[in-house]
């Protein structure tokens, strides 16, 4: 099977390890803009060749793993390129857009909409890891709108690198990635900021800061190329998240000021569930493991 990876970063990279690791018969082709990545991804081993565009004809899977405003642009060009036994798959942290622009395009049954949760604060080929994807969560949008035996090539190499499926139409996607994802990076790229404004002396923030620093800051470390694009195209729900969160946090300030401390415990206690619904995921990824019997 020839699988062409479009994006040869932390994502593209991870699925083609995994694809090589888990997938018999696979020759992995890479393109990218960045001829830099494509070297490393060649001599990381992550693809056997180097590809150009115009052999997309020849591929039996093509996986999109650019920044999305790209996707928008290269994935209406790939369908217009491929096999009719082509599956194409991206993995894209907006749907909505994507799904869209695809919506009337004739080659339309050859896309299957994907967004893999998984991933890092790194990126690059050389931020690609084994495994990234294990008892992890692909959430495929408009199952129907692809053609059947594409799905089902497609879903038997989720399946083989050991991701579990979960449907939604695109709308929706966005609406609660936007608060699960999308605010928890802009929070800690603001908290961040509040930081290094304030703490001039980086002597001071490393000496000082402990891992409850170093975790809430962890998503501040991530690529701007990629978030950007992703807040403008999920501009609105984002928007309404914010609305949210900033009115929490002005609520706990008032809660100060006004020295009521008591429900000041009373929201950290309220908020203390989240480690129920968490542990909760923890458990359904062990269970995932015993079924699987490993
Ligand atoms: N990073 C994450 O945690 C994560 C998780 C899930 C999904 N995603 C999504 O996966 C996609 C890729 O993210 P990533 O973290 O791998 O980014 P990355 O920056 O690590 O890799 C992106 C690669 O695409 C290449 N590229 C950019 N524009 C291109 C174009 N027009 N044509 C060809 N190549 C191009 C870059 O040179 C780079 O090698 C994004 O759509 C992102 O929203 C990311
Ligand atoms: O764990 C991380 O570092 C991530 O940022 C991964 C993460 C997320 O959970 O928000 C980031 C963007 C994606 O679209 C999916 C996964």
């Amino acid at each position: 099977m020839k699988v062409f990876i479009v994006g040869t970063g932390l994502i593209g990279g991870s699925f083609a390890l995994d694809l090589k690791a888990e997938v018999s018969n696979v020759e992995v082709y890479g393109i990218d803009e960045s001829e830099q990545h494509l070297e490393e991804a060649l001599k990381a081993g992550l693809i056997d060749h180097k590809a150009e565009f115009e052999d997309l004809a020849k591929a039996d899977l093509v996986y999109l793993a650019i920044p999305v405003d790209a996707s928008l642009q290269i994935l209406p060009k790939v369908l217009d390129i491929v096999n009719d036994d082509c599956v194409v798959t991206d993995a894209g942290s907006t749907k909505e857009q994507l799904c869209l622009k695809v919506a009337d395009h004739p080659r339309r049954r050859n896309y299957l909409a994907g967004h893999p949760i998984a991933g890092t604060e790194f990126s690059g080929p050389s931020a690609a890891l084994h495994g990234l994807f294990k008892y992890k969560t692909n959430i495929i949008c408009e199952i129907e709108k692809t053609a059947f035996k594409l799905q089902e090539k497609a879903l038997e190499i989720f399946n083989a690198i050991g991701m579990r499926i979960r449907y939604m139409d695109p709308v929706s996607h966005d609406r609660h990635i936007a608060y699960v994802s999308h605010l928890s990076h802009i929070s800690s790229f603001m908290l961040g900021k509040t930081v290094l404004e304030k703490e001039k002396n980086e002597r001071d923030i490393f000496d000082l800061a402990g891992s409850g620093f170093a975790s809430t800051v962890r998503l501040a470390k991530s690529s701007p190329e990629m978030w950007t694009p992703i807040f403008r195209q999920n501009k609105k729900n984002v928007m309404e998240t914010l609305d949210e969160y900033i009115s929490n946090l002005k609520h706990f300030r008032q809660l100060m000021e006004a020295d009521n401390f008591e429900e000041v415990f009373q929201e950290m206690e309220k908020t203390n569930h989240i480690k129920d619904v968490l542990n909760g995921i923890t458990q359904n990824e062990n269970l995932k493991i015993l079924e699987n019997g490993k």
